[in-house]
């Protein structure tokens, strides 16, 4: 097996027979559910991530404010307690990424389970693009901080 071919296997692609073209066939990622014509490729796939996130804002957050709390008096050492008590949570299965960051996320993202949708570089706060980039799918991050606030975040493809 070539070094694509394992790549690709170790990233979730198979090829299918296409029903619409008979002829021809396309790729499909069973870890993220795309298919595709072309045939994938490792810089094309570092090209866009998608995440969710849940932030815990402070009282030295950018915007000490949120759809949960009008005015947000946490200090930063409380938030990060309170985050990693919900990746705490995330990690023993006790909760799911998405309940807790629909209840408990500062972000208007929040009412999305998270989800910021797909994102390429230059779209995001440094640290958080940083560490998006660097997680496979299906990993969380540590607690990461920015000028909004503190962060765990979800690869999801
Ligand atoms: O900037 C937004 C909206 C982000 C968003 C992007 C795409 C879809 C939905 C929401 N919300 C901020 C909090 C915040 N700061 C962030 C920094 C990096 C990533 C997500 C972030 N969310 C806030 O509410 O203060």
């Amino acid at each position: 097996m070539s070094e694509l071919e394992s790549w690709m296997e170790e990233a979730g692609w198979i090829s299918r027979n296409s029903k619409s073209r008979p002829d021809a066939f396309y790729y499909y990622n069973k870890k993220t559910g795309k298919s595709q014509w072309e045939r994938p490729s490792k810089e094309a796939e570092a090209d866009k991530v998608q995440c969710l996130h849940l932030l815990v804002k402070h009282h030295r957050s950018r915007r000490p404010s949120s759809w949960r709390q009008d005015v947000i008096t946490r200090t930063k050492e409380e938030a990060l307690e309170e985050l990693l008590g919900y990746k705490e949570k995330i990690d023993s299965g006790v909760s799911t990424f998405e309940e807790l960051a629909k209840t408990y996320s500062d972000c208007s993202s929040a009412r999305r389970s998270g989800d910021l949708g797909s994102f390429g570089r230059g779209a995001m706060q440094k640290p958080f693009e940083e560490a998006a980039f660097s997680l496979k799918i299906g990993e969380i991050s540590d607690p990461v901080h920015t000028d909004s606030g503190i962060h765990i975040i979800k690869r999801i493809a």
